[in-house]
């Protein structure tokens, strides 16, 4: 007997296959032609999925330049979803770089030329008297899961981009993690730019007004807040990219009434706490006993700083002050320290903020700031982390320093696309004579170490485990994303580094492993929100496993029958 799901399907003839949740292309059956209306609409032969993927990878291949094999894909995903998905399944660490970093960086900042289709749902400022019927239009009678927004004021590393982004995160939570794709709801939240170049461009796609700040601009994030409350009470409200005067404020703002969920914050703090843990076991070291250096203070940084003070707190018993003491945090201004004055240290960043006597003597610039190479020579940092978006910030002079302080540097360039990182992962592995211990925002290739052999770069980006913390809060069905659960799926991601077995080996699981990661990050996450009373099933914590595993989407077609009440 075939495993294969049924579905009950309304629609029929044109329609059925101009909708990319039911459309099968040349694999609709013989039956199902002559049930559907498609006898007529198709060529003779029926294919499988595997010869369709065949057919779109050679199509694929046919272009050479990633922009090219990204605009390939995205029309493929307005076309086909158990195509679209299974194909970049089946090329998995091939095919993620083009639909999302670092290539999608290109596509969103040319979006509006590229522009052939609308994704998600639009909400922009000026339209909001309607905001209520346009989200209805889209979610009336739906089952969402997950909604993903994102009001593009900080895209990756570059800058204001007005549109774009939530498709692209959207995505990788049904690739990597199985969150069902029709279960979730892409939402650009459109409160104008203040990037110039789109705003004197004819063709920008969005509304061509300067970004909407202050009282404006929360009125308009909470009446949307409030929609998705009243009408998904249990879905999973992603945050992407926001400023960051919005990031972490809205996070705190909303966190204790909904399952909400900053990714440039939380996601990008566990995935980095799991790599310095790995680090630290190669180290033979504790999390507390790192000396760290963070390099670019917004909103990435203060995730980051937070989330591994917060893991030396849990994992190594100390005080919240003691860890504190630990991280050295520099933004534009330098060292971020007392005597900055609170125009210059933004909020949240106080708790990291280092006393000036300590820096008596120090060498400073004719402003008085410290600059990364002085706080490098005084500190000997353990770890060094780069979420600036200044491409070679780790110069030569700054990478040798730390290796004159500590025997295996713990370099982390964070900043995407790759063009922005902080150096190259081959540059500081010449730099310190092969001693770095590496992790990269981007995916770059293997270094070749002074003994020839080759490096294995780990990416320490946070789709190795959002999707997988989103997905043990949806499958728990959990009313909050806490903190204790991100932990949980954070200590998983550490466990599973392949530095822990052979320390030559990378910090973190390669991302063509990062679906199986992803499930084991959803186990922890939904193991512990059942333990701690969170989540909203009663499940035993050995049926954890195989009740998230059956709630996975996967990209198979399954059998459609007609039927006049049946889904649409
Ligand atoms: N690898 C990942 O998973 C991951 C996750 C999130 C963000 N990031 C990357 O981190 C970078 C920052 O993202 P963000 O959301 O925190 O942006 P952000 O704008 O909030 O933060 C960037 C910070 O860098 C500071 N900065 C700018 N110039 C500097 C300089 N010369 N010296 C020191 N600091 C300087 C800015 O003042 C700002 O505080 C981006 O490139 C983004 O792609 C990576
Ligand atoms: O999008 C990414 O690749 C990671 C991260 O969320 C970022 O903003 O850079
Ligand atoms: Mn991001």
């Amino acid at each position: 007997m075939s495993s294969e799901p049924i579905f009950r399907v309304a629609l029929r003839g044109q329609t059925i296959i101009t909708i990319p949740r039911w459309n099968k292309g040349t694999a609709f059956t013989m039956e199902e032609r002559k049930a559907f209306g498609l006898t007529g609409r198709l060529p003779y032969r029926v294919n499988t999925l595997d010869e369709q993927c065949d057919r779109a990878y050679d199509q694929l291949e046919a272009r050479p330049e990633p922009l090219r094999k990204n605009t390939f894909l995205q029309s493929l995903k307005d076309q086909n979803w158990v195509l679209y998905y299974a194909l970049i399944s089946r090329h998995l660490e091939e095919l993620t770089p083009i639909i999302y970093t670092p290539t999608e960086a290109e596509a969103i900042s040319n979006y509006s030329h590229l522009f052939r289709r609308s994704e998600g749902l639009y909400l922009t400022f000026p339209q909001q008297d309607v905001m209520e019927q346009d989200f209805l239009e889209q979610t009336r009678g739906r089952d969402i899961d997950l909604i993903v927004c994102s009001d593009a004021e900080q895209i990756l590393g570059i800058g204001d981009q007005g549109v774009g982004i939530a498709t692209a995160k959207a995505a990788i939570y049904t690739l990597l993690a199985g969150v069902n794709p029709s279960k979730t709801l892409s939402v650009t939240l459109d409160v104008g730019t203040d990037n110039e170049e789109l705003l004197n461009d004819q063709l920008y796609v969005g509304w061509p007004h300067k970004r909407v700040r202050g009282e404006e601009y929360d009125q308009f994030i909470d009446k949307f807040v409030q929609l998705v409350r009243k009408h998904h009470p249990h879905c999973l409200l992603h945050f992407e990219d926001f400023g960051v005067n919005n990031a972490k404020r809205l996070l705190d703002i909303y966190r204790d009434k909904h399952a909400v969920f900053n990714d440039d914050v939380q996601g990008t703090g566990a995935v980095t706490l799991a790599t310095v843990m790995a680090a630290a076991g190669v180290t033979e070291s504790t999390l507390a006993d790192q000396r760290i250096v963070i390099y670019g203070a917004g909103t990435a940084g203060l995730g980051i700083a937070r989330q591994l003070r917060d893991g030396m707190v849990t994992l190594d018993n100390i005080s919240i002050s003691d860890a504190n003491k630990r991280f050295y945090m520099l933004d534009r201004f330098g060292l971020i320290k007392e005597s900055l004055g609170p125009g210059k240290i933004r909020q949240g960043l106080q708790e990291f903020v280092r006393p000036d006597d300590e820096w008596e003597g120090a060498e400073t610039n004719d402003k008085g700031e410290i600059g990364l190479l002085e706080v490098v020579r005084r500190v000997k940092p353990t770890v060094l982390i780069g979420c600036s978006t200044q491409a070679g910030a780790f110069t030569e002079e700054v990478v040798k320093e730390m290796e004159k302080g500590t025997e295996r540097p713990i370099i982390l360039p964070l900043s995407n696309p790759s063009k922005l990182h902080e150096c190259t992962p081959q540059n500081a592995n010449d730099w310190t004579n092969g001693k770095a211990l590496l992790a990269t925002g981007s995916p770059f290739p293997p270094c070749k170490m002074p003994n020839g052999k080759e490096y294995i770069v780990a990416e320490c980006n946070n789709a190795l485990i959002y999707p997988g913390l989103g997905f043990g809060a949806i499958a728990s069905k959990s009313r909050s994303l806490t903190d204790t659960m991100i932990i949980a799926g954070t200590r998983r991601l550490a466990e599973l580094a392949p530095a822990l077995k052979d320390p030559d080996d990378a910090l973190l699981p390669d991302f063509g492993n990062s679906p199986a990661v992803n499930l084991e990050v959803a186990v922890a996450v939904a193991q512990q929100a059942i333990e701690e009373g969170t989540a909203g099933v009663d499940w035993k914590k050995e049926e954890v496993r195989e009740k998230v595993k059956e709630m996975q989407w996967k990209p198979i077609y399954g059998q459609y029958v007609y039927d006049e009440d049946g889904e649409r």
